[in-house]
């Protein structure tokens, strides 16, 4: 299929019809884009002007603050989309500026950045930490300005910024009082004891609300620990936290940086297990470390726009059409897709989040969905000689972690010849991401056992879930 047909598609996107955006600005991205151009990293230009506001001395904490967790907060949204715009539009540069293709076909064309419908405290997820305040108190929740290796961390409050629910603000300010009210020390450095650390909290459109605090044990034998445990119950059920309204109460007693669910299990305290959110007309179930995206309005055009580029409507029904669903999370991509397709297939790293998924597709009577749990890299390349055999057609949607794919999946994608259309779905594409676009669209190469056609980028639709930051979705369309 040509570029321009891919282009002049019908895919509808919030209601609207991708063709809509023809009468806007629309970059063709072209490989004769000048080098200077191309190798203009817009990150560094940010790190730039994150490090300079760090340093300045003018400035209030909140403001340093602001800076550091959301820099585009001084532009109007408006002005922010076109710095977001301009910055997809060179990594797409660099990325034809990588691809060995033939110059006389450069076309794609990067459409206008889809908008976050909610521009302020979007968020659904926060984790505030604790660290010494602006007054010394070690006992200060909120988020950092500085650096550990620079040794001068200052925790500072975030009731001020505009990317922050005010229930996330409200759970921070009690997490602090009540951590200000025990016996026990914040956890600051693992190696010099002390117990309270982070706070994570989760909301969902209707204000329903999970708190997970994690603590680390040191040296407490398990019923010193459930006193204090009984002590946060308390707070928030009776207590001055009881403002909160919290729905579901988690504490993980985490001694190490991160830990999994089966690592050391969330333990729940007090509430409900879970809490739903809404997203284009179905029901997903949040668990306490499940991923879901941050920013709920803004998922709904990402995944309109992903579903509709994975099956475009001018596209015949769905009989016979699989959709791989790679990295799947919780199963969202896949299950808002399902009613276009015959059959989803989803492969996903985490049992808790494939559990999940499961649960979710149940929840909406979706019966066209399974989901795989493993490792993409392991599941993928066996499953692809099944589905060599099976009639139909297959299209595959990736939507990784900053660490991009594993070579393998690339590969498995690469030599399936029923692909014929792949969706990226990439939160930093200018990253590892740049380097699995590179391995879907170079020559074959048979050394790398990368024996398939190669992939072209047709269109680039990006999109903003994280107003005032400089973060933004990338969804990125091959065809071959
Ligand atoms: C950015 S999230 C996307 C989740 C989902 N598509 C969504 O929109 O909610 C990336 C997911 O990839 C999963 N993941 C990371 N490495 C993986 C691997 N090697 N194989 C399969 N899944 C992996 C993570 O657990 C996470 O759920």
């Amino acid at each position: 299929m040509s570029l321009a047909a891919a282009f002049n598609r019908s895919v509808s996107v919030r209601g609207q019809t991708l063709n809509a955006f023809r009468k806007t600005r629309v970059l063709f991205i072209s490989s004769n884009t000048s080098e200077a151009e191309r190798d203009k990293p817009p990150k560094k230009r940010w790190r730039r002007s994150h490090k300079s506001s760090i340093l300045s001395d003018d400035k209030s904490w909140e403001e340093r603050l602001a800076d550091v967790v959301t820099p585009l907060w001084r532009l109007s949204y408006e002005q922010q989309l076109e710095v977001k715009q301009k910055q997809q539009e060179t990594i797409m540069s660099q990325l034809l500026g990588h691809l060995s293709c033939d110059r006389s076909k450069p076309l794609f064309p990067v459409l206008p950045i889809l908008p976050s419908p909610v521009r302020e405290g979007y968020r659904n997820k926060s984790t505030f930490s604790i660290n010494r305040g602006v007054d010394g108190n070690p006992k200060t929740v909120g988020f950092y300005v500085g650096t550990g290796k620079q040794r001068n961390i200052v925790c500072v409050s975030g009731d001020h910024l505009l990317n922050m629910p005010e229930k996330h603000k409200l759970v921070a300010r009690c997490y602090q009082e009540f951590i200000r009210s025990s016996p026990l020390e914040p956890c600051l450095l693992f190696h010099t004891g002390g117990h309270w650390r982070e706070v994570t909290v989760r909301t969902n459109a209707l204000g329903h609300t999970m708190a997970i605090v994690y603590f680390h044990p040191q040296t407490l034998t398990p019923e010193e620990v459930a006193l204090h445990k009984a002590d946060l119950v308390e707070f928030f059920t009776q207590g001055p936290g009881s403002v909160c309204q919290l729905d579901s109460l988690y504490i993980q007693e985490c001694t190490m940086t991160r830990c999994t669910h089966e690592d050391s299990p969330y333990q729940l305290l007090y509430g409900q297990p879970h809490i739903y959110e809404e997203v284009l007309g179905f029901k997903f179930r949040i668990s306490a470390d499940a991923f879901f995206q941050v920013n709920q309005s803004a998922a709904q055009v990402l995944y309109g726009t992903v579903r509709d580029l994975c099956v475009p409507n001018t596209e015949p029904g769905g009989v016979g059409r699989t959709l791989l669903d790679v990295c799947c999370g919780t199963g969202a991509i896949g299950i808002t897709a399902s009613p276009k397709v015959d059959r989803i297939i989803g492969i996903e790293l985490i049992k808790q989040a494939v559990e999940d998924a499961a649960h979710n597709a149940a929840l909406n009577k979706v019966l066209n969905c399974e989901f795989l749990s493993g490792k993409a890299e392991v599941v993928l390349p066996g499953l692809m000689s099944c589905l060599s055999s099976a009639s139909g057609s297959l299209t595959a949607v990736v939507n990784p972690a900053r660490a991009g794919l594993h070579y393998r999946v690339i590969r498995a994608l690469r030599n399936q010849p029923t692909i014929r259309r792949l969706v990226y779905v990439s939160c930093k594409p200018d990253g590892e991401a740049m380097r699995n676009f590179r391995e879907l669209c170079c020559d074959p190469d048979p050394k790398k056992k990368l024996t398939g056609e190669a992939f072209a980028p047709t269109l680039a639709v990006p999109v903003d879930m994280f107003p005032h930051t400089p973060h933004c979705e990338l969804v990125l369309l091959f065809e071959r």
